[in-house]
């Protein structure tokens, strides 16, 4: 009996052997719709086992946390204990990170936590090494830091993106703007509001028989691919991750060679050995973390600017905020006075619902 890596590799193969046009879009639509179901039994452990990271997973802390992947030896540990300054074994020989090794940053006054992992090979996400499980911890972060050794072919990119991708991360990407909803009946019933360049009707018919879905509405607010809309069929298998390639051992090649470098788009060159260019890798971070610094206002004093309440984007109301300090806080809350970016007056009274933004000042009044 053929393996689900085996079917996948079919499939593949199936999918190149395709001319792309009209005639075969049912065809092709069909294909990615198997492949991406496919891929998805692969990471589910029912379906050939070793998902969910058992034995690699370790306990969340901070604010965020950001996982660092990559070929052996690229300098992941070197980084880790660079920036954290929690030891982390490195060596010049391959494997030398056999498990997970948590790290802790403190920057802006938001702990985030590093997590140093196994570097992975070439086919990982089918089951090869520890893969799996090394890219399942990854897929649980708020950023991933993917590690490249520049004196190494620029290749090495290319496919740890396709391991991230085959796993069902989504790389420096937003999820597709496409509402999907099924429903017990009435038909599938499509909708956009620009014009479709990508998708075939028969590939959209293909890809909603492959999953058996019969009724829906399907709204397209972008101009869509076939994938785009698998990964909205597949949500729940999806996460859409931040990412930033660090470009290690910098102190090995020519300042030419580095100026090329600086054209790759989210990436910063850096030397873990030497500590060269570690604060731009930070900078960048922080940005594309999106953490938010709330500052507390005590009623009549100075604002306590050394130890802000650090919110993620998503979860930054008043109430988040107040929950960050002490749950308690919502049972006396009157209503809060803000400074800051976040209010068009200053300062400006808010209630439970104001989203909040990076440097406000906030004082809660207690009724
Ligand atoms: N020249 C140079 N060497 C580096 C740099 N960073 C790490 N190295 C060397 O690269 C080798 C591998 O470093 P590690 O930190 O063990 O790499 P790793 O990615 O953690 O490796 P594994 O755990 O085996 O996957 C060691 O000999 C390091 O001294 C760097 O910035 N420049
Ligand atoms: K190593
Ligand atoms: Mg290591």
């Amino acid at each position: 009996m053929s393996t689900t890596v085996d079917k996948i590799k079919e499939i593949e193969l199936e999918m190149a052997r395709t001319q792309k046009n009209k005639a075969t879009s049912y065809h092709l639509g069909q294909l990615k719709a198997k492949l991406a179901k496919l891929k998805r039994e692969l990471l589910t452990p029912s379906g050939g086992g070793g998902g969910g990271g058992q034995g690699f997973d370790v306990a969340r802390t901070g604010v965020a946390s950001v996982g660092f992947i990559g070929f052996p030896s690229v300098g992941k540990s070197t980084l880790l204990s660079l920036l954290t300054g929690t030891h982390s074994e490195a060596a010049a020989y391959e494997f030398t990170t056999l498990t997970t090794v948590p790290g802790c940053v403190v920057y802006n006054g938001a702990k985030i936590q590093m997590l140093d992992l196994p570097g992975i090979i070439a086919g990982a996400k089918d089951g090869k090494g520890r893969g799996r499980q090394v890219i399942a911890v990854a897929k649980n972060c708020h950023l991933i830091f993917i590690v490249l050794d520049v004196l190494k072919p620029l290749t090495d990119k290319k496919i740890i993106e396709s391991e991230l991708e085959g796993f069902g991360i989504r790389i420096n990407k937003e999820p597709p703007n496409i509402v999907f909803k099924k429903k017990e009946k009435g038909g599938i019933n499509i909708t956009s509001t620009q014009p479709l360049t990508h998708l075939e009707p028969d590939e959209i018919r293909a890809v909603l028989t492959e999953y058996r879905i019969n009724s829906a509405d399907i709204a397209f607010r972008c101009d869509a691919t076939i994938d785009d809309l698998i990964d909205v069929i597949e949500e729940k298998n999806r996460k859409y991750i931040p990412v930033i390639y660090a470009l290690n051992k910098i102190d090995g090649i020519t300042i030419e060679e580095l100026d090329l470098l600086y054209r790759i788009p989210n990436s910063v060159p850096i030397s873990s050995e030497k500590g060269w260019n570690i604060d731009d890798l930070l900078q960048m971070m922080w940005d594309k973390l999106a953490l938010k610094r709330v500052y507390t206002k005590p009623k009549g004093k100075q604002p306590d600017y050394n130890e802000p309440v650090v919110l993620r984007a998503a979860n930054s109301t008043v109430e988040d905020f107040c929950k960050a300090i002490h749950k308690s806080i919502l049972d006396s809350f009157k209503h809060a006075i803000v400074y800051g970016k976040s209010v068009k007056h200053q300062p400006q009274r808010v209630g439970l619902s104001h989203v909040l933004e990076d440097e406000d000042v906030v004082t809660i009044v207690k009724k």
